[in-house]
């Protein structure tokens, strides 16, 4: 995948745009925007963008299991059915936290590799990055840091993360969580990241309103102080 920007196209029961197509039509519009690849999850929406796209596709399944907190591809079957969707990359949790299959991430990674499935580690600290390089990830992303209990808690992305990984790991970094910027994404190639990855600032207009109406309303409260 070339150096550049990733669109993340993902939606979500519930949310105004979760329904058939509309990640695929949001897919397009980051093709007409010069991305050059396309996050997505679940194996439907995969199918659906690999449709009417032609960029590499980096896909996840984000899926709940009762007593485990990993959420991004959390079982190895899962991986396989977002590979078969027509993923290009297959992204997974890559904390050492408990898998719902009960396999290690180490193996995970070693069954993924097997089988040719490339493979992109979302991790939330240094030290899940340099231990998924040691077990053949393909490419690192700073996409859980923030999500875990143990890594920092922080508004924006975390740059600190991927400038010390970047420093070190020899497989591509991606910048990915947090990202709601222009600035913010070019600062995350000069720290290093092969590739950055937006979701929510391009793709969740909900969330692109309430930066706008949040920022009114502190404007407003500190007029009414006043
Ligand atoms: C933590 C987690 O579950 N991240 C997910 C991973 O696929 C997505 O919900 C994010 O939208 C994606 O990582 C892009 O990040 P942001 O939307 O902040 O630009």
């Amino acid at each position: 995948m070339d150096r550049g920007l990733v669109v993340s196209c993902q939606s979500f029961p519930g949310e105004p745009l979760y329904g058939p197509n509309y990640m695929a039509s949001m897919a397009k519009a980051a093709v007409i925007g010069g991305a050059v690849g396309i996050r997505a999850n679940s194996p439907e929406q995969i199918a659906e963008i690999k449709q009417e796209v032609q960029l590499p596709i980096i896909g996840l399944w984000k899926r709940e299991f009762a007593g485990f907190d990993v959420y991004i591809t959390p079982r190895f079957e899962d991986a396989k059915a977002v590979f078969e969707a027509g993923a290009d990359v297959v992204a997974i949790d890559a904390t050492h936290r408990p898998r719902p299959d009960g396999l290690t991430l180490e193996q995970t990674i070693r069954m993924l590799r097997e089988l040719q499935i490339p493979v992109m580690a979302d991790i939330s600290t240094y030290e899940e990055g340099i231990a998924a390089e040691a077990y053949g990830a393909d490419f690192i992303s700073t996409t859980l840091s923030g999500y875990t209990s143990y890594s920092p808690q922080q508004k924006g992305p975390d740059l600190r993360l991927l400038a010390r990984l970047a420093g070190i790991v020899r497989v591509p970094v991606v910048a990915e969580g947090r990202i709601s910027t222009p600035q913010h994404a070019v600062q995350a190639l000069e720290l290093g990241a092969t590739f950055v990855v937006v979701g929510g600032a391009i793709t969740r207009p909900h969330q692109i309103v309430t930066g706008f109406t949040d920022a009114l309303r502190s404007f407003d409260e500190s007029v009414t102080v006043r």
